[in-house]
This record gives structure tokens, C-alpha cells and sequence, in this order.
């Protein structure tokens, strides 16, 4: 399956985000997300899940088929917000028997809510408690979770795991890892070892474009060092000022 950007543009007011970017994101990879503060990642992933509109450009979702489709369902977008958003008013067991009562024709397996927070390593003593009381981290691992119940195509986290404790960062990273063969996973981080760590492919959000960097890099003892400078404001500038020369 692959998640298809063509010259996507979208601006705030004075401040443009995206100018004819493009990028093919694809399952059995996943893809780090890099950008400077304000580049546009949250947006981009608002983009792709249609909480926000483009100002021009395509965003499609391949079927079974390998056939390019715009008007997919954004149930099909699994999205993990920095801040997680849950129903205060509901307790985990609540909210994910709800989430397994709607999605009933799509799950194959038959697990029961109890079991689904157990296996995120929400304890039984915390499945009744009202989800205001839980934990940022434990909030975290409750919307990842819905994600996975349903088995969503695309999986995007924003600035994911840097709530969890060592052992919940540790079993969350196993459970992207399980994903990654069918679905398509993009996540945006500013934490340089956590990409390396996880990431098939770096993409750069950076001067209103998406690229790749070199994969080689990724492991490369250098890799923070190389990053910084394509992100620099004045990456390419010289090149610039040399080809006009
Ligand atoms: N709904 C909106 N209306 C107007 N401007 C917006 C809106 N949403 C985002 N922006 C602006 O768009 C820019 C990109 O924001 P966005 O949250 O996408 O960046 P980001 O790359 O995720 O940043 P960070 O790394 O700091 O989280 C910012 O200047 C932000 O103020």
C-alpha cells in the first residue's frame, strides 16, 4: 500500500507550509518525519487524516490493487496526537469496548478491552478509572491503542513516545516495529536517536518541501551533525549564490 503526496500547497495567512511538495510513503518502512519548530509537520498530518483541507495537490491512498484513490475514509488515517484527546467522562475499559463496538465488522480478533489495555501494560487495577485520571503517558498508550485495534492503512504519530517510561517506550516501539509490514507509519520527531533508532527512511520538512536524506546516513556517526546543516537556514544558500555567479 502506498499513501501518495503530489504537489501538495497550503498556506496560513502570510505563512506557506508547502509549495508543490511531494513524497510516496510506503508499508514495510517507516518513515521519520524531521522538520524545524513550525515547519508544517502537525499540519501535514492534518492534512493526510482530512481534519484540514490542501489549497491545491493530491493526497491518495493505494487500494489492494495498486489503484490511487483521493476520497478515502479518514477512518482509514490512525493518527496519535502530541496531546493525546479522549473522552474525560468514560473509563479505559468505556472507551475501548466503544472503540471495538463500532469497528465490530471490521476486527478479526476476539479480544476483549481488558485484554487490548493489558497488552499496552495498562494495568487491571487502572481499567475502571475515568480516563481524566490517567496519566499523559498512559493517555498515550490508550489512543495508540485505538489505532491499533482498528488496523488502520496509515499510522502517522506526532512526536510520539516521549511521554512513556523507559519499559512503555521500549513495548511501544515493539508494537510500531509489528505494524510496520502493513501499514504505512510516519512519524515526526525532533529526538535524533529515536529516528535513527526506528526509522527505515528520514524525510526532511524543510523550505516548503519533503525529501529524503540519504539512508546511508541514518547510521552514520555524523548523522546529528548532517542533519543540523540541511536544516540550517542557510543550507544551500552558498550553492545558490555560486550557481549565480
Ligand atoms: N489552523 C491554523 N491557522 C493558522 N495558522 C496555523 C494553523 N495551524 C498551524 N498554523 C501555523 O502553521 C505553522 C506550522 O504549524 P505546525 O504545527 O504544522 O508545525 P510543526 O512542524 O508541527 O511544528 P512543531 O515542530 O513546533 O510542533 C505554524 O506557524 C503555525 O502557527
Amino acid at each position: 500500500m502506498k499513501l501518495i503526496l503530489e504537489k501538495i500547497n497550503k498556506k496560513f495567512a502570510e505563512k506557506t507550509l508547502f509549495t508543490d511538495a511531494s513524497f510516496t510513503f510506503e508499508t514495510g518502512k517507516i518513515y521519520g518525519l524531521l522538520g524545524r519548530n513550525g515547519a508544517g509537520k502537525t499540519t501535514l498530518f492534518n492534512c493526510i487524516s482530512k481534519n484540514m483541507s490542501l489549497d491545491s495537490g493530491q493526497i491518495a491512498l493505494t487500494d489492494e490493487t495498486g489503484e490511487a484513490h483521493q476520497d478515502y475514509d479518514n477512518t482509514e488515517i490512525g493518527f496519535i496526537y502530541t496531546q493525546p484527546i479522549l473522552p474525560n467522562f468514560m473509563t479505559a475499559v468505556e472507551f475501548v469496548q466503544f472503540f471495538i463496538d463500532i469497528n465490530s465488522t471490521r476486527l478479526v480478533t476476539q479480544k476483549t478491552a481488558s485484554d487490548y489495555l493489558i497488552a499496552v501494560g495498562i494495568q487491571e487495577i487502572d481499567h475502571n478509572k475515568l480516563l481524566k485520571d490517567f496519566s499523559h503517558g498512559m493517555k498515550n498508550k490508550v489512543q495508540m491503542l485505538i489505532s491499533v485495534i482498528t488496523e488502520t492503512p496509515v499510522l502517522l504519530l506526532d512526536e510520539p513516545l516521549t511521554s512513556f517510561d523507559v519499559i512503555a517506550a521500549h513495548d511501544m516501539k515493539k508494537l510500531i516495529l509489528s505494524l510496520k509490514k502493513d501499514t504505512v507509519i510516519i512519524f515526526s520527531t525532533h529526538i535524533l536517536q529515536l529516528a535513527q533508532d526506528m526509522c527505515d527512511e528520514i524525510i526532511l520538512l524543510h523550505n516548503e518541501k519533503l525529501t529524503a536524506v540519504n539512508p546511508e546516513m541514518i547510521h552514520d556517526k555524523n548523522f546529528e551533525s548532517e542533519i543540523i546543516e540541511l536544516l540550517s537556514d542557510n543550507y544551500g544558500v552558498a550553492d545558490k549564490e555560486t550557481a549565480h555567479e
